[in-house]
């Protein structure tokens, strides 16, 4: 149905608002420099190519590399490439920062957006920024980009990871690297001043940051229930009647110890808020500030509550398979039963029995990592779905501003222009 899939969706209107779109959809004229042809300086390109930019790449061996970038990106010199753009990306390690400085006079009153991470995570500066700042001083370095991986950027901004965290001492080179970030599908996050550098270097260098608390505290509580239960189910029932209740360790103590734990960690989602609400009442005001502790507290409750979720699904998982290991304890008390009816009073049963729960329990605890791991992926498989296909309004074409720069109709480059 050829003819059915190039008519339009929505129809357009008469009058205004089409021509918008269209003007707001047309290249910048910005010419963008981007200094290094590694990972993220191709991936880089390539988004910029796409969100309808110029680029023009620079390397210190430009002839080695130019297959590697889009052809409508330019790969030159590393002079001619600061010599012709507007706003240059510097994607080049840190450690090499100090082999451009020949061309300080060539970057004055330039934007400089350093990419950069750091190995390991910094107290006190001077941040990577910084030291570039110290070397540039007469360009404007802008810190950001640097939390966005080669990978996102190559495959647009479609998962989670949509925020650019951005500084500068200079507030019309910030903007203007905001804009763009906007026109790349990027959500711009304004970190203020160069000085906030460290804090953004560090950013990536956190793992899982708002999960250690919860993760600890769901481990702690798991560690307790569990050598609570084993001294009441197992313990107890020994010293007191000298019951072998040991083969309930791997599966029957735990299944009962994740409820418990799903039951506390869900109170801890709810206390913090109870906490907040008695504070403000008992000041009589709701402007002052919640103490450190709280304010950590209340901003990791999605995590506790899914913690908790976890436990729960792994304790639903854990109940739904008893009836599997049931049948499979009946099997072999049956055949320890045909064993010493036929006159082998040594049955090896009790072995078995041991490595049957065992292996159901491992393969429990892998069933419940699987399904975490299909729960927890689900939203990134939202996000690839291109949703604005299937609503009628289109937020995006909304908030978009008009092109940061002058089209001029017929595009020239201006070497050193100023922004
Ligand atoms: N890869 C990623 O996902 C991310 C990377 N970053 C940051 O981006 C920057 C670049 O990373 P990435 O592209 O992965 O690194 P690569 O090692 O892939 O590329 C670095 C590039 O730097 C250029 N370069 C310039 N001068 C030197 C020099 N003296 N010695 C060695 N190389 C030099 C090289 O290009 P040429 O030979 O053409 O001059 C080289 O291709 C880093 O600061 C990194 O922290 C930030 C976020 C994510
Ligand atoms: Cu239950």
């Amino acid at each position: 149905m050829p003819d059915d899939m190039a008519r339009p969706l929505i129809r357009e209107r008469a009058g205004g608002s089409r021509h918008l779109e269209a003007s707001m959809m047309t290249p910048s004229t910005l010419l963008i420099g981007i200094l290094g042809t590694g990972d993220f300086s191709r991936s880089l390109a390539r988004r910029l190519v796409a969100s309808g930019y110029q680029v023009v790449v620079g390397s210190r061996t430009p002839a080695r590399f130019t297959a590697l970038f889009p052809e409508e990106a330019e790969v030159t010199s590393q002079m001619e490439a600061a010599n012709q753009a507007d706003l240059l990306f510097v994607a080049v390690y840190p450690e090499h920062h100090s082999t451009l400085v020949h061309l300080k006079p060539a970057l004055a009153g330039k934007t400089l957006v350093d990419v950069s991470n750091g190995l390991q995570i910094k107290q006190e500066g001077p941040s990577n920024a910084q030291q570039l700042a110290d070397l540039f001083p007469e360009s404007y370095v802008v810190k950001g980009f640097n939390t966005i991986s080669a990978w996102t950027l190559q495959a647009g901004p479609r998962d989670g990871s949509r925020q650019v965290f951005l500084c500068s001492d200079d507030q019309n080179a910030k903007s203007s690297v905001m804009q763009l970030c906007r026109r790349m599908g990027f959500i711009p996050v304004d970190m203020g001043l160069l000085s906030s550098s460290l804090e953004i270097e560090n950013l990536p260098l956190y793992l899982f940051p708002s999960w250690r608390t919860p993760i600890i505290c769901a481990l702690a509580l798991f560690v307790f229930f569990y050598l609570y239960n084993s001294v009441r189910d197992v313990l107890h029932p020994y010293v007191t009647a000298k019951k072998n209740n040991l083969y309930k360790l791997p599966i029957e103590i735990v299944n009962i110890t994740f409820p418990c734990v799903a039951l506390v960690m869900l109170s801890l989602v709810y206390l913090p808020g109870l906490i907040a609400a008695f504070l403000q009442l008992w000041w009589g005001t709701k402007y002052n500030r919640f103490p450190n502790w709280l304010d950590h507290w209340l901003i990791q409750r999605k995590q506790f509550g899914l913690c908790s979720f976890l436990c729960a699904v792994l304790h639903a998982i854990y109940s739904l398979c008893l009836p599997m290991r049931k049948s499979a304890r009946f099997q072999l008390i049956n055949k320890a039963y045909e064993q010493v009816n036929a006159g082998h009073p040594d049955s090896w049963v009790g072995e078995e029995v041991w490595r049957m729960e065992l292996y159901l329990s491992v393969g429990i605890m892998a069933l419940g990592l699987l399904s975490l791991l299909a729960v927890t992926s689900l939203p990134s498989v939202a996000n690839t779905v291109n949703w604005r296909e299937f609503t009628f309004v289109q937020p995006q074409t909304v908030r978009l501003q008009t092109p940061p720069w002058p089209r001029p109709k017929s595009f020239r480059r201006t070497p050193g222009k100023v922004l």
